[in-house]
């Protein structure tokens, strides 16, 4: 199977690499930076939980020929970047090709549907974590189940199938449901539940939960999130998704620094406008107050902006 992955950070780095070592046809398109180089140089290192460590070589392409055929192009940029990054394709994938998006965050797949007409685009989630602790290395710290949304009934549910079966092949279990809204929301409800918070306080997922103060921000996060999800005609309820976020903060992702705590280390700007952000402005249109998200949202906003004032621990003097 032909892949494209956009993106070469933590999780095109983790998904492409284990279809890589399984032998498919895999190329990830990313601009040149450091670590873009580090895997030109030495390829791709894995390091897993028990530090056993794989070493893939992985082709990452700066051009994308007009009309190349690929079976699958695979988004895994940040949100924000969609449009910047992935205008530069526009009109060269051939109209066949299925897109998928496994990004977090809500309203990824209309703005990449919006540049790319005439293909199909189908939204997944990745139950997985990983991150990039120095160039060429990334640490896979989170373990989950995968879900690919169904495709409409004339659309290319073959291709979407077989791309899910190869993930699976390659360890990353992988099953495709039909009901994409609520895969996106139980996504979202997992990283407005643990992505700010973590950003906020620089702990890995699991010990926010530390605190009563840590497991209470969380169910209040959430609760506000499950009445949006409702007012969205998505079936939740706030007890059982709080119980879930509590047994992945425990135990399947517990060990991830998420996504955005690593955009906050890195000085880079952050998914907080589709996470939390998205929950507050969804919030809006159905007069749901949302004012736990709302402030996490507001003191990320205010980190990102600010990053060259930052005070920084080597600042103060013992
Ligand atoms: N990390 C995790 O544990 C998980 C992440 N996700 C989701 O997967 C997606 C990818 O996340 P992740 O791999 O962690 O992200 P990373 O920050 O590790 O990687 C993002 C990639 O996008 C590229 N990119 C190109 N242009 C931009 C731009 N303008 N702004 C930001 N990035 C740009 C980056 O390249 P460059 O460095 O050159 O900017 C980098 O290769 C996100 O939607 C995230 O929420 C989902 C599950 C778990
Ligand atoms: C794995 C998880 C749920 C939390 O780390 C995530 O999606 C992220 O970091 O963005």
């Amino acid at each position: 199977m032909k892949i494209l992955i956009a993106g070469a950070g933590a999780m095109a780095c983790l998904v492409g690499g284990k279809l890589k070592a399984i032998g498919e046809d895999v190329r990830l398109y990313n601009r040149m930076n450091s670590h873009v180089e580090a895997i030109h140089q030495q390829g791709l290192r894995i390091v897993e939980k028990d530090d056993s460590t794989t070493h893939i070589d992985l082709e990452i392409v700066q051009e994308v020929q007009a009309g190349e055929q690929v079976d699958v192009f695979l988004v895994l940029l940040k949100a924000q970047a969609n449009e910047s990054v992935l205008e530069k394709l526009r009109g060269k994938l051939a109209k066949e090709t299925l897109i998928v998006t496994m990004q977090n965050g809500i309203g990824n797949a209309e703005t990449i549907q919006q540049l790319f007409p005439p293909n199909t685009v189908v939204s997944g989630t990745l139950g997985h974590g990983a991150s990039v602790e120095q160039d060429g290395t990334i640490l896979h710290r989170g373990w989950g189940k995968n879900y690919l949304g169904n495709v409409e009934a004339d659309a290319d549910n073959k291709t979407l199938e077989y791309f899910a079966e190869k993930l699976s092949e390659a360890g990353l279990e992988t099953a495709v449901s039909p009901n994409v809204k609520a895969l996106i929301w139980n996504k979202l409800f997992v990283n407005a539940a643990f992505n700010s918070v973590t950003a906020l306080t620089r702990l890995k997922n699991g010990d926010i939960l530390n605190t009563p103060e840590g497991e209470s921000l969380l169910r209040a996060v959430v609760e506000e999130a499950v009445l949006v999800a409702q007012a969205e005609g998505v079936e939740a309820d706030a007890q059982t998704v709080v119980e879930e976020c509590l047994r992945m903060g425990h135990q399947d992702i517990g060990a991830n620094k998420s996504s955005m705590l690593m955009d906050v280390l890195k000085k880079r700007q952050t998914e907080i406008e589709v996470i939390n952000g998205g929950i507050v402005t969804l919030g809006k249109k159905h007069g749901i107050a949302t004012p736990v998200n709302e402030s996490l949202s507001a003191l990320v906003s205010i980190i990102e902006q600010n990053y060259k004032l930052r005070v920084d621990e080597s600042s103060v003097e013992k």
